[in-house]
Protein backbone atom coordinates (compact mmCIF):
# COMPACT_ATOMS: atom_id res chain seq x y z
CA UNK A 1 0.00 0.00 0.00
CA UNK A 2 1.13 3.01 -1.20
CA UNK A 3 0.25 7.40 0.06
CA UNK A 4 -0.21 7.76 -3.43
CA UNK A 5 -3.05 10.28 -4.06
CA UNK A 6 -4.01 8.99 -7.28
CA UNK A 7 -4.72 5.50 -6.21
CA UNK A 8 -7.67 3.66 -4.16
CA UNK A 9 -5.60 1.40 -1.15
CA UNK A 10 -8.06 -1.37 -0.23
CA UNK A 11 -8.08 -4.14 2.16
CA UNK A 12 -8.95 -7.22 -0.70
CA UNK A 13 -10.02 -10.67 0.25
CA UNK A 14 -8.18 -12.80 -2.23
CA UNK A 15 -8.93 -16.47 -1.64
CA UNK A 16 -10.27 -18.37 1.93
CA UNK A 17 -8.49 -17.08 4.70
CA UNK A 18 -6.10 -14.86 2.88
CA UNK A 19 -6.48 -11.26 2.60
CA UNK A 20 -4.34 -8.15 1.61
CA UNK A 21 -3.79 -4.72 1.15
CA UNK A 22 -3.54 -3.65 -2.74
CA UNK A 23 -3.40 -0.11 -4.41
CA UNK A 24 -6.30 0.00 -6.88
CA UNK A 25 -7.62 2.82 -9.46
CA UNK A 26 -9.35 5.80 -8.22
CA UNK A 27 -12.83 3.93 -9.00
CA UNK A 28 -15.24 5.88 -11.18
CA UNK A 29 -19.01 7.27 -10.81
CA UNK A 30 -20.43 4.84 -12.68
CA UNK A 31 -23.66 7.48 -13.67
CA UNK A 32 -25.29 10.74 -12.84
CA UNK A 33 -27.07 9.73 -9.96
CA UNK A 34 -23.67 8.09 -8.32
CA UNK A 35 -21.16 9.63 -5.82
CA UNK A 36 -17.85 9.15 -4.59
CA UNK A 37 -17.47 8.84 -0.48
CA UNK A 38 -14.08 9.24 1.28
CA UNK A 39 -14.73 6.53 3.49
CA UNK A 40 -14.18 7.09 7.58
CA UNK A 41 -15.15 4.04 9.19
CA UNK A 42 -15.56 0.80 8.68
CA UNK A 43 -16.69 -1.94 11.33
CA UNK A 44 -16.14 -5.55 11.05
CA UNK A 45 -19.07 -7.96 10.85
CA UNK A 46 -19.64 -11.64 11.42
CA UNK A 47 -20.37 -12.03 7.56
CA UNK A 48 -16.98 -10.38 6.35
CA UNK A 49 -15.43 -13.18 8.84
CA UNK A 50 -17.50 -15.54 6.94
CA UNK A 51 -16.13 -14.78 3.69
CA UNK A 52 -12.94 -14.86 5.00
CA UNK A 53 -12.65 -17.86 6.71
CA UNK A 54 -15.65 -19.81 4.69
CA UNK A 55 -15.52 -18.10 1.44
CA UNK A 56 -19.05 -18.24 1.07
CA UNK A 57 -22.60 -17.19 2.72
CA UNK A 58 -25.30 -19.42 1.47
CA UNK A 59 -25.61 -18.48 -2.44
CA UNK A 60 -23.10 -15.94 -2.16
CA UNK A 61 -19.82 -17.82 -3.13
CA UNK A 62 -16.17 -16.11 -2.96
CA UNK A 63 -14.87 -16.86 -6.72
CA UNK A 64 -12.66 -13.79 -7.52
CA UNK A 65 -11.12 -11.21 -4.97
CA UNK A 66 -12.85 -8.65 -3.17
CA UNK A 67 -12.56 -5.75 -1.09
CA UNK A 68 -14.07 -6.12 1.96
CA UNK A 69 -16.37 -4.03 4.61
CA UNK A 70 -20.07 -2.84 4.22
CA UNK A 71 -20.62 -1.50 7.31
CA UNK A 72 -19.15 2.26 6.36
CA UNK A 73 -19.72 5.84 6.89
CA UNK A 74 -17.62 8.74 5.19
CA UNK A 75 -17.61 11.78 3.18
CA UNK A 76 -18.99 12.93 -0.12
CA UNK A 77 -16.41 13.98 -2.55
CA UNK A 78 -17.69 13.89 -6.29
CA UNK A 79 -21.31 14.09 -6.82
CA UNK A 80 -22.89 13.05 -10.57
CA UNK A 81 -24.52 15.49 -12.43
CA UNK A 82 -28.18 14.12 -11.40
CA UNK A 83 -27.79 13.67 -7.49
CA UNK A 84 -29.89 16.45 -5.80
CA UNK A 85 -29.66 14.99 -1.88
CA UNK A 86 -25.96 15.50 -1.36
CA UNK A 87 -23.17 17.55 -2.00
CA UNK A 88 -19.78 17.34 -1.76
CA UNK A 89 -18.70 17.53 1.86
CA UNK A 90 -22.09 16.08 3.13
CA UNK A 91 -21.28 13.15 5.70
CA UNK A 92 -23.40 10.05 4.97
CA UNK A 93 -24.20 6.47 6.73
CA UNK A 94 -24.02 3.99 3.23
CA UNK A 95 -26.40 1.94 3.06
CA UNK A 96 -24.47 -0.89 1.34
CA UNK A 97 -26.65 -2.73 -0.98
CA UNK A 98 -28.13 -1.17 -4.13
CA UNK A 99 -30.87 -3.35 -5.75
CA UNK A 100 -32.25 -2.92 -9.39
CA UNK A 101 -34.92 -1.07 -8.68
CA UNK A 102 -36.83 -2.50 -11.38
CA UNK A 103 -37.65 -5.85 -10.66
CA UNK A 104 -41.30 -7.12 -8.28
CA UNK A 105 -39.39 -7.55 -5.57
CA UNK A 106 -38.07 -4.13 -5.98
CA UNK A 107 -41.09 -2.64 -6.88
CA UNK A 108 -42.88 -4.21 -3.66
CA UNK A 109 -40.43 -2.98 -1.19
CA UNK A 110 -38.63 -6.24 -0.55
CA UNK A 111 -35.46 -5.04 -2.16
CA UNK A 112 -33.30 -7.35 -0.19
CA UNK A 113 -34.22 -9.51 -2.07
CA UNK A 114 -33.16 -8.48 -5.46
CA UNK A 115 -30.95 -10.76 -7.22
CA UNK A 116 -29.28 -7.97 -9.05
CA UNK A 117 -28.45 -6.02 -5.76
CA UNK A 118 -24.48 -4.79 -5.79
CA UNK A 119 -24.18 -5.95 -1.85
CA UNK A 120 -20.76 -4.37 -0.58
CA UNK A 121 -18.27 -6.91 0.30
CA UNK A 122 -20.63 -10.11 -0.77
CA UNK A 123 -19.30 -12.10 -4.08
CA UNK A 124 -18.75 -10.55 -6.65
CA UNK A 125 -18.76 -7.33 -5.45
CA UNK A 126 -16.33 -5.09 -3.93
CA UNK A 127 -16.41 -3.59 -0.43
CA UNK A 128 -15.88 -0.17 1.32
CA UNK A 129 -12.49 -1.29 3.12
CA UNK A 130 -10.84 0.99 0.73
CA UNK A 131 -9.96 5.00 0.74
CA UNK A 132 -13.39 5.41 -1.61
CA UNK A 133 -16.10 3.90 -2.20
CA UNK A 134 -18.69 4.41 -5.50
CA UNK A 135 -22.34 4.09 -4.57
CA UNK A 136 -26.07 5.73 -5.91
CA UNK A 137 -26.67 8.84 -3.99
CA UNK A 138 -30.09 7.75 -2.80
CA UNK A 139 -28.41 4.97 -0.82
CA UNK A 140 -26.47 7.44 1.41
CA UNK A 141 -28.06 8.57 4.73
CA UNK A 142 -27.19 12.53 5.39
CA UNK A 143 -26.37 12.27 9.37
CA UNK A 144 -27.29 15.05 11.59
CA UNK A 145 -24.29 17.27 12.42
CA UNK A 146 -24.36 16.18 16.17
CA UNK A 147 -23.84 12.37 14.60
CA UNK A 148 -19.92 11.14 14.26
CA UNK A 149 -18.55 9.21 11.75
CA UNK A 150 -18.23 6.09 14.25
CA UNK A 151 -22.11 6.37 15.08
CA UNK A 152 -22.69 6.51 10.84
CA UNK A 153 -20.45 3.12 10.21
CA UNK A 154 -22.97 1.84 13.27
CA UNK A 155 -26.35 2.30 11.44
CA UNK A 156 -25.64 -0.75 9.49
CA UNK A 157 -25.68 -3.24 12.34
CA UNK A 158 -28.94 -1.36 13.61
CA UNK A 159 -30.74 -1.40 9.90
CA UNK A 160 -30.26 -5.25 10.77
CA UNK A 161 -31.86 -5.32 14.13
CA UNK A 162 -34.56 -2.85 12.65
CA UNK A 163 -35.06 -5.83 9.58
CA UNK A 164 -34.97 -8.37 11.99
CA UNK A 165 -37.23 -7.00 14.66
CA UNK A 166 -39.62 -6.11 11.90
CA UNK A 167 -39.24 -9.45 10.26
CA UNK A 168 -40.58 -10.89 13.75
CA UNK A 169 -43.20 -8.28 14.31
CA UNK A 170 -41.92 -7.22 17.72
CA UNK A 171 -44.53 -4.97 19.13
CA UNK A 172 -45.03 -3.53 22.55
CA UNK A 173 -45.82 -5.67 25.78
CA UNK A 174 -44.32 -8.63 23.58
CA UNK A 175 -41.80 -11.05 25.34
CA UNK A 176 -38.81 -11.70 23.24
CA UNK A 177 -35.99 -13.94 23.64
CA UNK A 178 -32.75 -13.29 21.37
CA UNK A 179 -30.39 -15.88 21.00
CA UNK A 180 -26.56 -14.16 20.77
CA UNK A 181 -25.51 -11.23 21.69
CA UNK A 182 -23.33 -9.76 19.80
CA UNK A 183 -23.48 -6.47 18.18
CA UNK A 184 -26.51 -8.41 16.11
CA UNK A 185 -28.05 -9.37 18.90
CA UNK A 186 -27.43 -7.06 21.54
CA UNK A 187 -28.99 -4.56 18.79
CA UNK A 188 -32.00 -6.83 18.79
CA UNK A 189 -32.73 -6.83 22.03
CA UNK A 190 -32.25 -2.60 22.26
CA UNK A 191 -34.43 -2.37 19.45
CA UNK A 192 -37.45 -4.50 20.41
CA UNK A 193 -37.29 -2.63 24.28
CA UNK A 194 -37.18 0.63 21.83
CA UNK A 195 -40.30 -0.73 20.38
CA UNK A 196 -42.29 -1.57 23.86
CA UNK A 197 -40.98 -4.73 24.69
CA UNK A 198 -42.17 -5.89 28.18
CA UNK A 199 -39.20 -8.29 28.34
CA UNK A 200 -36.11 -9.05 26.36
CA UNK A 201 -34.07 -12.11 27.24
CA UNK A 202 -30.42 -12.29 25.83
CA UNK A 203 -28.84 -15.65 25.61
CA UNK A 204 -25.10 -16.12 24.90
CA UNK A 205 -22.02 -18.67 25.90
CA UNK A 206 -19.58 -16.31 26.88
CA UNK A 207 -20.60 -14.48 29.75
CA UNK A 208 -18.63 -11.02 28.87
CA UNK A 209 -21.02 -10.49 26.46
CA UNK A 210 -23.98 -11.42 28.79
CA UNK A 211 -22.86 -9.01 31.12
CA UNK A 212 -22.83 -6.39 28.00
CA UNK A 213 -26.24 -7.37 26.98
CA UNK A 214 -27.50 -6.96 30.41
CA UNK A 215 -25.71 -3.59 30.60
CA UNK A 216 -26.89 -2.46 27.37
CA UNK A 217 -30.92 -3.36 26.59
CA UNK A 218 -31.92 -7.06 28.43
CA UNK A 219 -34.04 -7.19 31.27
CA UNK A 220 -32.21 -10.56 31.76
CA UNK A 221 -29.64 -13.21 30.26
CA UNK A 222 -29.17 -17.03 30.25
CA UNK A 223 -26.07 -18.52 29.90
CA UNK A 224 -26.72 -22.17 28.94
CA UNK A 225 -25.32 -24.92 31.29
CA UNK A 226 -23.22 -27.84 29.77
CA UNK A 227 -25.24 -31.12 28.45
CA UNK A 228 -25.30 -33.29 31.37
CA UNK A 229 -23.93 -37.10 30.34
CA UNK A 230 -26.84 -38.12 31.46
CA UNK A 231 -29.18 -36.58 28.46
CA UNK A 232 -29.19 -38.70 25.62
CA UNK A 233 -29.88 -36.50 22.13
CA UNK A 234 -29.24 -33.04 21.49
CA UNK A 235 -32.87 -32.75 20.60
CA UNK A 236 -33.61 -33.50 24.28
CA UNK A 237 -31.21 -31.56 25.68
CA UNK A 238 -32.77 -28.33 23.44
CA UNK A 239 -35.94 -29.12 24.41
CA UNK A 240 -34.50 -28.80 28.62
CA UNK A 241 -33.11 -25.56 27.71
CA UNK A 242 -35.97 -24.14 26.60
CA UNK A 243 -37.69 -25.57 29.51
CA UNK A 244 -35.36 -23.48 31.52
CA UNK A 245 -35.61 -20.58 30.28
CA UNK A 246 -39.03 -20.07 30.13
CA UNK A 247 -38.88 -21.15 33.86
CA UNK A 248 -35.97 -18.54 35.43
CA UNK A 249 -37.58 -16.02 33.47
CA UNK A 250 -41.51 -16.27 33.73
CA UNK A 251 -42.08 -16.93 29.52
CA UNK A 252 -45.48 -19.01 30.57
CA UNK A 253 -45.30 -20.94 27.61
CA UNK A 254 -42.66 -18.87 25.89
CA UNK A 255 -41.55 -15.55 24.64
CA UNK A 256 -43.69 -14.02 21.27
CA UNK A 257 -40.84 -13.52 19.35
CA UNK A 258 -37.39 -15.74 19.21
CA UNK A 259 -34.95 -13.98 17.17
CA UNK A 260 -32.03 -16.04 16.83
CA UNK A 261 -28.69 -14.08 15.71
CA UNK A 262 -25.87 -16.84 16.64
CA UNK A 263 -26.21 -19.38 13.50
CA UNK A 264 -25.37 -21.77 15.89
CA UNK A 265 -27.50 -25.18 15.92
CA UNK A 266 -28.34 -25.68 19.26
CA UNK A 267 -29.67 -22.34 19.31
CA UNK A 268 -32.08 -22.61 15.90
CA UNK A 269 -33.01 -25.91 18.08
CA UNK A 270 -33.74 -24.28 20.98
CA UNK A 271 -35.09 -21.36 19.91
CA UNK A 272 -37.64 -22.95 17.98
CA UNK A 273 -38.93 -25.38 20.93
CA UNK A 274 -39.22 -22.18 23.11
CA UNK A 275 -41.36 -20.29 20.85
CA UNK A 276 -44.51 -19.92 22.33
CA UNK A 277 -47.78 -21.57 20.18
CA UNK A 278 -48.63 -18.95 17.05
CA UNK A 279 -45.24 -17.45 18.06
CA UNK A 280 -42.28 -15.91 15.77
CA UNK A 281 -39.38 -17.23 15.14
CA UNK A 282 -36.68 -15.74 13.16
CA UNK A 283 -33.72 -17.20 11.90
CA UNK A 284 -30.72 -13.77 11.21
CA UNK A 285 -27.64 -15.69 12.79
CA UNK A 286 -25.51 -17.73 9.75
CA UNK A 287 -23.85 -20.33 10.49
CA UNK A 288 -23.92 -24.22 9.69
CA UNK A 289 -25.84 -24.13 5.98
CA UNK A 290 -27.68 -27.78 7.27
CA UNK A 291 -28.96 -28.52 10.69
CA UNK A 292 -31.17 -30.92 12.12
CA UNK A 293 -34.79 -29.15 13.33
CA UNK A 294 -37.32 -30.15 15.34
CA UNK A 295 -39.82 -29.97 12.71
CA UNK A 296 -42.79 -31.44 14.32
CA UNK A 297 -42.84 -28.77 16.76
CA UNK A 298 -43.01 -25.90 14.40
CA UNK A 299 -46.23 -27.36 12.60
CA UNK A 300 -47.79 -28.46 16.07
CA UNK A 301 -47.46 -25.42 17.30
CA UNK A 302 -48.39 -23.07 14.31
CA UNK A 303 -45.24 -21.22 14.45
CA UNK A 304 -44.17 -18.28 11.77
CA UNK A 305 -40.66 -19.66 10.98
CA UNK A 306 -38.95 -16.49 9.01
CA UNK A 307 -35.74 -15.42 7.91
CA UNK A 308 -34.60 -12.33 7.53
CA UNK A 309 -31.78 -10.65 5.67
CA UNK A 310 -30.19 -7.06 5.14
CA UNK A 311 -32.88 -4.40 5.12
CA UNK A 312 -36.23 -3.52 3.34
CA UNK A 313 -37.62 -0.38 2.49
CA UNK A 314 -37.66 2.59 5.11
CA UNK A 315 -34.77 0.34 7.44
CA UNK A 316 -31.99 2.40 7.28
CA UNK A 317 -33.03 5.62 7.85
CA UNK A 318 -35.03 4.46 10.63
CA UNK A 319 -32.14 3.04 12.11
CA UNK A 320 -30.59 6.66 11.49
CA UNK A 321 -33.49 8.49 13.35
CA UNK A 322 -32.47 5.86 16.59
CA UNK A 323 -29.24 6.70 16.27
CA UNK A 324 -29.81 10.44 16.02
CA UNK A 325 -32.57 10.48 18.91
CA UNK A 326 -30.50 8.83 21.18
CA UNK A 327 -32.53 6.15 21.68
CA UNK A 328 -29.88 3.66 20.28
CA UNK A 329 -26.26 4.79 21.36
CA UNK A 330 -24.51 2.91 19.81
CA UNK A 331 -21.15 4.28 21.22
CA UNK A 332 -20.47 1.29 23.93
CA UNK A 333 -20.33 -1.41 21.11
CA UNK A 334 -17.34 0.15 20.09
CA UNK A 335 -14.59 -1.78 21.65
CA UNK A 336 -11.72 -1.82 19.40
CA UNK A 337 -10.43 0.71 16.83
CA UNK A 338 -8.06 0.29 14.30
CA UNK A 339 -5.76 2.33 11.82
CA UNK A 340 -6.37 0.91 8.02
CA UNK A 341 -3.00 0.13 7.55
CA UNK A 342 -3.93 -2.60 10.51
CA UNK A 343 -6.79 -4.50 9.26
CA UNK A 344 -5.39 -7.10 9.05
CA UNK A 345 -4.10 -6.93 12.92
CA UNK A 346 -8.10 -5.94 13.36
CA UNK A 347 -9.48 -9.05 11.43
CA UNK A 348 -7.86 -11.55 13.85
CA UNK A 349 -8.75 -9.85 16.84
CA UNK A 350 -12.40 -10.44 15.41
CA UNK A 351 -11.54 -13.45 14.38
CA UNK A 352 -10.04 -14.83 17.67
CA UNK A 353 -13.44 -14.19 19.32
CA UNK A 354 -12.66 -12.27 22.62
CA UNK A 355 -15.44 -11.89 24.74
CA UNK A 356 -14.82 -8.01 25.51
CA UNK A 357 -14.14 -7.58 22.06
CA UNK A 358 -17.86 -6.28 21.19
CA UNK A 359 -17.14 -4.21 17.67
CA UNK A 360 -14.22 -3.32 16.07
CA UNK A 361 -14.05 0.01 13.87
CA UNK A 362 -11.57 0.27 11.11
CA UNK A 363 -10.44 4.00 10.34
CA UNK A 364 -10.13 5.29 6.82
CA UNK A 365 -7.26 5.91 4.86
N1 LIG B 1 -29.40 -11.81 8.45
C1 LIG B 1 -28.72 -10.69 8.32
O1 LIG B 1 -29.10 -9.76 7.63
C2 LIG B 1 -27.44 -10.56 9.07
C3 LIG B 1 -26.79 -9.32 9.14
C4 LIG B 1 -25.63 -9.23 9.89
C5 LIG B 1 -25.13 -10.34 10.56
N2 LIG B 1 -25.80 -11.53 10.45
C6 LIG B 1 -25.36 -12.74 11.16
O2 LIG B 1 -25.83 -12.64 12.49
C7 LIG B 1 -24.95 -13.36 13.36
C8 LIG B 1 -24.55 -12.46 14.50
O3 LIG B 1 -23.74 -11.40 14.05
P1 LIG B 1 -22.75 -10.68 15.07
O4 LIG B 1 -22.03 -9.64 14.29
O5 LIG B 1 -23.47 -10.29 16.29
O6 LIG B 1 -21.76 -11.92 15.35
P2 LIG B 1 -20.89 -12.32 16.61
O7 LIG B 1 -20.07 -13.48 16.18
O8 LIG B 1 -20.21 -11.12 17.16
O9 LIG B 1 -21.95 -12.79 17.72
C9 LIG B 1 -22.47 -14.09 17.79
C10 LIG B 1 -22.72 -14.43 19.25
O10 LIG B 1 -23.27 -15.74 19.31
C11 LIG B 1 -22.74 -16.38 20.43
N3 LIG B 1 -22.85 -17.83 20.28
C12 LIG B 1 -22.16 -18.64 19.45
N4 LIG B 1 -22.52 -19.93 19.63
C13 LIG B 1 -23.48 -19.91 20.58
C14 LIG B 1 -24.25 -20.94 21.19
N5 LIG B 1 -24.11 -22.22 20.87
N6 LIG B 1 -25.16 -20.58 22.15
C15 LIG B 1 -25.31 -19.27 22.49
N7 LIG B 1 -24.60 -18.27 21.94
C16 LIG B 1 -23.70 -18.58 20.99
C17 LIG B 1 -21.29 -15.92 20.49
O11 LIG B 1 -20.73 -16.10 21.78
C18 LIG B 1 -21.44 -14.45 20.11
O12 LIG B 1 -21.57 -13.61 21.23
C19 LIG B 1 -23.80 -13.84 12.48
O13 LIG B 1 -24.06 -15.18 12.10
C20 LIG B 1 -23.88 -12.92 11.28
O14 LIG B 1 -23.33 -13.48 10.13
C21 LIG B 1 -26.94 -11.65 9.75
O1 LIG C 1 -25.17 -7.00 7.25
C1 LIG C 1 -25.64 -7.46 6.04
C2 LIG C 1 -25.16 -8.84 5.80
O2 LIG C 1 -23.97 -9.09 6.45
C3 LIG C 1 -25.05 -9.14 4.35
O3 LIG C 1 -26.28 -9.41 3.84
C4 LIG C 1 -24.12 -10.25 4.00
O4 LIG C 1 -24.17 -11.22 4.96
C5 LIG C 1 -24.39 -10.89 2.67
O5 LIG C 1 -23.19 -11.04 2.06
Amino acid sequence: MTNNTELNPAFVLKAIGHADFEDRPIPKLRDAWDVRVHIAQTGICGSDLHYYDNGRIGDFVLTTPIILGHESSGTVVEVGSAVKNLKVGTRVAIEPGVPCRHCDYCRSGSYNLCPDTIFAATPPWDGTLAKYYIVAADYCIPLPDYMDLEQGALVEPVACAVQMTKVGNVRANQTIVVFGCGPIGVLCQKVSKVYGAKKVIGVDISQGRLDFAKSYGADGVFLPPKKPATVNTDNEWNEELARMIKEEFNLGDGPDVVIEATGAASCISTGVHLTKKGGTYVQAGMGKEVVEFPITVACIRDLTIRGSIRYTTGCYSTAVDLVASGKIDVKPLVTNRFKFEDAKDAFQLVREKHENVIKVLIQGV
